[in-house]
């Protein structure tokens, strides 16, 4: 059996080696003779799977993508083929509410506030935006979500509007999929009018996808607007952001907000998940013999935190500050975009740390003992 998959997908010989011949592509680049002999195809959000690149490959039964977004992908056009097709939907929730979580802490310490106290909107209450709004809820900050179709389905969480959000929040997080069609769509939902609405001093983060905020009209409004302070991990026309956005944002990153070790892993270990239910066979491999151990894997604190110290802490697993240092040196070309994505191999998640808080207090609201386990933290 033939298995083609992205070079930069982690854990494809661990979980597919016993499976199959492997042979490993660039996704930006990969072409239907690439693809024509094979049998499983597993990429990442970077390939456009299409009838242009796969009308060919007759022998194809199976395309994996180890993301939560599906929008490179012609689902259509696979049913007809029957070819079956998964998704690794949640696998980098977590690294996404945390990457937020982090970069509020960090806006907060550059600007001198307390992120304790603010009101966040979360728009788009799947996943990743779930996953946020745990960290935030954790921390003990009032959360407004909005996601209209979730309302709609009867989930039982309480729902606003867009304009609600846009009135009442301090801090704007968007986690909605990319859709261009529909009464929800979100392509440029974020237009030059609704940037314009932004209640002063908002900050506002995009780790979704690029095109939910029309880039030009972002960087219009931030050139009037100096009060909003932008998070941006994703941008319209990847690998080649707007530069003039990228010197405007306060943080920037190469679409990694859900690139921790843990969230690769599981993005992968789906895909092994699946290929085995379909065909009946065991599932031999388990996750956590994929993850390294972390360097920093237990650590003992006296008494309750504060959120500078909270800071320091999350600093451990992942250095925001570090990401967007590199990402200013070498944004400018694709392949230093790229390149930056393909050695992002350092992340953790909250759980990676084994924390032990000596004489922790037990008062409510307190960065105490219960409070980090309740943001992700394992005791
Ligand atoms: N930056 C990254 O590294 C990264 C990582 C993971 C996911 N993503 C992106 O984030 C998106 C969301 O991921 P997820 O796991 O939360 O997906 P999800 O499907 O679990 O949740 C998305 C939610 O958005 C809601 N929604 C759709 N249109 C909306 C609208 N107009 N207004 C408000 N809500 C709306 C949906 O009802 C759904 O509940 C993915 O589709 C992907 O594009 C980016
Ligand atoms: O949709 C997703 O899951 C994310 O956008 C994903 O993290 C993107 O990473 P890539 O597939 O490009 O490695």
């Amino acid at each position: 059996m033939k298995i083609i998959a992205d070079e930069n997908m982690p854990y494809v010989e661990a979980l597919f080696g016993d499976l199959g011949q492997i042979e490993y592509v660039n996704g930006r680049t990969l072409s239907p003779e690439q693809v024509n002999d094979a049998d499983v195809l597993l990429v990442r959000s970077v390939t456009k799977v299409n009838a242009a690149l796969i009308e060919n490959a007759e022998k194809l039964k199976f395309v994996g993508s180890a993301t939560i977004g599906t929008d490179h992908v012609d689902v259509d056009y696979l049913a007809t083929r029957n070819i079956y097709f998964t998704n690794a939907p949640g696998c980098n929730a977590t690294a996404v509410g945390e990457y937020a979580f982090i970069a509020m802490l960090e806006l907060a310490q550059r600007f001198g506030e307390s992120l304790a106290g603010k009101v966040v909107g979360i728009v788009g209450a799947g996943n990743t935006g779930t996953a946020a709004a745990k960290c935030l809820q954790a921390y003990g900050l009032k959360v407004l979500l909005c996601d209209p179709i979730k309302a709609l389905q009867g989930d039982p969480r309480e729902f606003v509007s867009l304009d609600t959000i846009i009135e009442q929040a301090d801090i704007i997080s968007l986690h909605v999929p990319i859709t261009k069609q529909g009464q929800h769509k979100t392509w440029y939902l974020f237009d030059e009018t609704r940037l314009n609405q932004l209640k002063p001093n908002t900050w506002l983060l995009n780790c979704c996808r690029g095109e939910v905020i029309d880039n030009q009209a972002l960087i219009k409004v931030k050139q009037q607007r100096d009060d909003i302070k932008l998070v941006l991990d994703v941008w319209e026309g990847e690998p080649n952001p707007m530069a003039a956005l990228v010197a405007l944002a306060e943080f920037a990153t190469p679409h990694i907000a859900g690139y921790s070790l843990e969230g690769k892993a599981r993005g992968t270990f789906m895909l092994y998940q699946k290929w085995c239910e379909l065909l009946d066979l065991p599932v031999a491999k388990s996750l956590e013999s994929l993850l390294p151990r972390f360097q920093f894997s237990h650590i003992s604190s006296q008494g309750d935190l504060n959120e500078r110290q909270l800071l320091k802490l999350s600093r451990l697993v992942y250095d925001l500050r570090d990401d967007d240092l590199s990402f200013r040196g070498c944004f400018a070309t694709a392949a230093g975009f790229d390149l930056m994505r393909k050695n992002h191999t350092y992340r953790r998640e909250y759980s990676a740390i084994a924390l032990n808080q000596v004489t922790s207090s037990l008062s409510a609201g307190a960065i105490n003992q219960s409070m980090l386990m309740a943001l992700g933290f394992t005791s």
